[in-house]
């Protein structure tokens, strides 16, 4: 093996650089894709990037295109021209939905039909993997391993990016130690690393569960607002503490608590969905109009946590059927759906209900 970092590895920095809005180099042969994240870009690298010439284009999901009336030529994502007398605040607006009612931009947003997009829906993927906006800043740069090597920039082989962003990175035990809990005194809390650099991941064991036997199991998305601080705008705090008494009433469980703030887009993106919310805007209407998806989560990440500890079959505290799915569909068997209709709202009612109405939630 090469000391040099691996293709996965250099997805990790990649990752870092677009947060820090440092641009990176896809590379794919004769030609490379210059790649800067739209929300990260300042004044001193967009200038040094029109001084190498060429036309820039900003690549957005085609989710954000509809919200700007712009034609997706490619299906799932657009590349608008940069006009040429625009700054960092124009390509934030056009990644960022937060002014679109208050101070829309003004089209058209005219946008490229030919020429290859693969380069640019990897690089709003990687964008996307950094948790930050789903759009980019890109440009066409020749003799991309020179060029990247000039710069000093992080360089990926396109191809490789591709493999990497889409494979489930194994998931590894890093420790694990007894935390009695209010609802057992014999609960265990257990670290895993994936292998991709990416957020670290939780289990909480409760009692000494058989492996041979269906594991009462909860898959937990990490939900700052709910877990700790108590929000009202949503059921997870109370799905929580509902799941690990539950657990703890039976004796055995396990609780994996999932780093996927916000259905998978973060914690800033989650917040910049609750703003699009006060604008009037449906969880899944928010989620679009940043550019993402309704729900961005791996399920991957769950189910091989649960395969690492020995689990193969659960009785899955859940209200969502696509969990149950994606659990069958890796690999684990989920024997019985074990409701959780706790923590309902006020302010939530709203927010249950179109779970339910577009994402299929159980109510
Ligand atoms: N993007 C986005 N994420 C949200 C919003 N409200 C809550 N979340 C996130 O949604 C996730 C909820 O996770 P879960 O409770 O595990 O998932 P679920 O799909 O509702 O399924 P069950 O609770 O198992 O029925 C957490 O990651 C929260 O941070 C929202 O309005 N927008
Ligand atoms: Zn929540």
């Amino acid at each position: 093996m090469s000391l040099g970092p691996n293709s996965t590895e250099q997805i990790a920095r990649a990752r870092a650089d677009l947060r820090m809005g440092v641009p990176v180099v896809l590379d794919h042969g004769a030609q490379g894709l210059l790649v800067l994240a739209a929300e990260t870009i300042g004044p001193a690298r967009m200038q040094a990037v029109r001084a190498l010439g060429g036309q820039p284009v900003m690549a957005i999901t085609a989710h954000r295109a509809a919200t700007l009336r712009a034609r997706p030529y490619d299906g799932d994502i657009a590349r608008l021209i940069l006009p040429p007398d625009v700054g960092p605040a124009w390509v934030q607006s056009v990644a960022d939905p937060a002014d679109d009612l208050t101070n829309p931009l003004l089209g058209p947003f005219p946008s490229l039909r030919d020429g290859d997009p693969a380069p640019c829906r990897t690089a709003i993927r990687l964008a996307k993997s950094a948790r930050l906006l789903p759009a980019v800043l890109a440009l066409d740069v020749p003799a991309p391993e020179t060029f990247a090597a000039r710069h000093g920039l992080t360089r990926i082989a396109l191809t490789e990016a591709e493999i990497a962003l889409s494979a489930a990175s194994p998931m590894h035990p890093v420790t694990a130690a007894r935390v009695p809990l209010k609802v057992s005194k014999a609960g265990r809390v257990h670290v895993f690393r994936p292998e991709d650099g990416s957020e670290e991941h939780y289990a909480v064991e409760i009692g000494a569960p058989s492996r041979g036997v269906p594991v009462l199991a909860r898959l937990h998305s990490a939900c700052f607002t709910g877990d700790l601080i108590g929000s009202l705008k949503c059921d997870c705090g109370a799905q929580l503490k509902a799941a690990l008494a539950q657990m703890g009433a039976e004796g055995a469980g396990v609780l994996l608590y999932l780093n996927q703030e916000g259905r998978g887009i973060g914690l800033a993106n989650k917040m910049r969905a609750y703003s699009l919310q006060d604008q009037g805007f449906d969880t899944v209407e928010a989620n679009h109009r940043l550019g993402f998806e309704d729900d961005e989560r791996d399920f991957r990440i769950g189910a091989g946590i649960l395969r690492e500890m020995g689990f193969s079959a659960v009785r899955l505290l859940t209200n969502n059927p696509a969990k149950i799915r994606m659990m069958q569909a890796h690999g684990i068997g989920v024997v019985e759906r074990v409701p959780l209709r706790v923590g309902k709202t006020c302010e939530n009612a709203e927010y249950l209900a179109t779970k339910a109405a577009k994402s299929g939630h159980l109510l």
